[in-house]
């Protein structure tokens, strides 16, 4: 089956949501930055992310009706005290919208914007078709001013078979190597990927067309670059690159950009596993994932096992997250599996 209608319609949702996310990072204030019940940061940008999306996709794609399963809820936009920020929500998707020569005349009221997000309830699973969104993903990046992504996939039968992510302030050279910083950089990229189509970048300005993207085919793995998360080392992951050979350090970086950084070969390996047996969502890797195996790349967990995304909004995996290329990732697991016996930990 081909996946062009969807494909063109999250297209759209992801640059315009992408837009919007672009607007709110240009001017946030700390004070604008809320904290959610399991302590994470959300802003405006996040909830209008979400909201635009649902919009875009539902109108793009009607008369099908929209599976969402999104990672933002409106409980505490519901809540007294929240009118302003609501507002200012509904503006930004207003003007977002707007922007849009096809959508420029539409009406749309706060409970509009309420309900948009609220379309994202939807359980996944693995019957049917349900769109998988990370509306900001990395919002701790995003309101340092660094990268984030916005991460929108489609899951028929609980597989993965199309993805699209912006990463609004990724360089469209590689995130790894060191650029010459006299010459300014041209940030935005937008990647896509269909199942057995391969994997694509174009810059989210302009009209470029679009790069068929490839993961690294580098094997040599002393000159191979390992990137992790931002937020917190990991000791493993010190650990394997140590075994591995690998000499340079590791890149942080928020958000699913790492996928797209390997996907076009910036570096040969991600991984990602934690620290507070947090349970992994699937919309952190849905996008990711489908962008780096249509380019060549493998995502598994630490016993060599693919993902589960038919799980509901979990992935279903055993610990660790290993994202790699085809020929190294033999290499990683047995570096892998030395480094948990050693540390005592379970698959
Ligand atoms: N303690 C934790 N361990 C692992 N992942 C966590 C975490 N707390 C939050 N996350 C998830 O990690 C995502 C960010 O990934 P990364 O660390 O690669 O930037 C967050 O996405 P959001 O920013 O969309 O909430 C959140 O879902
Ligand atoms: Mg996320
Ligand atoms: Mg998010
Ligand atoms: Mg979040």
């Amino acid at each position: 089956m081909s996946y062009e209608k969807e494909l063109a319609a999250a297209k759209k949702a992801v640059s315009l949501a992408a837009r919007l996310s672009q607007e709110v990072q240009k001017t946030l204030l700390q004070s604008q930055v809320w904290t959610k019940s399991d302590r994470s940061p959300v802003t405006a940008a996040d909830y209008g992310s979400q909201a635009v999306v649902s919009l875009v996709l539902e109108r793009e794609l009607q008369p099908v009706k929209l599976s969402l399963l999104a990672e933002e809820e409106t409980g505490d936009l519901r809540k007294k005290g929240s009118e302003v920020f609501l507002e200012s929500i509904t503006k930004l998707v207003k003007d977002t919208l707007a922007s849009e020569e096809s959508y420029a005349s539409s009406p749309l009221s706060t409970e509009d914007v309420l309900n948009a997000i609220d379309r994202g309830k939807s359980e996944g699973g693995c019957r049917g078709c349900h769109w998988v969104l990370d509306p900001i993903d990395g919002t701790r990046g995003f309101v340092r001013g660094e990268q984030y992504a916005v991460g929108l996939a489609l899951l028929v039968e609980g597989k993965v078979v199309l993805g699209v992510m912006a990463c609004p302030n990724l360089p469209l050279a590689s995130v790894v190597c060191e650029t010459d910083k006299s010459f300014p950089e041209t940030l935005g990229c937008l990647f896509f990927a269909t199942t057995g189509l391969g994997t694509y970048m174009e810059p989210l300005q302009g009209n470029s067309p679009p790069q068929k993207v490839r993961v690294s085919s580098n094997e040599n793995l002393e000159e191979a670059k390992f990137l992790e998360s931002y937020h917190r080392p990991i000791p493993i992951h010190g650990s394997i690159a140590e075994k591995l050979g690998i000499k340079a350090l590791p890149v942080r970086i928020d958000s699913q950009a790492k996928y797209a950084a390997l996907s076009r070969g910036d570096a040969e390996i991600y991984l990602r596993f934690t620290l507070s047996g947090h349970r992994e969502y699937i919309w952190d890797h849905a996008a990711g994932s489908i962008i780096t195996t249509e380019a060549g790349g493998v995502v598994c967990d630490a016993t060599g096992e693919s993902l589960d995304f038919s799980n509901g909004k979990y992935l279903a995996h055993k610990t660790g997250i290993i994202v790699t290329t085809k020929k190294l990732k033999p290499l990683v697991l047995k570096a892998v599996r030395e480094s948990m016996e050693e540390e005592n930990l379970q698959f």
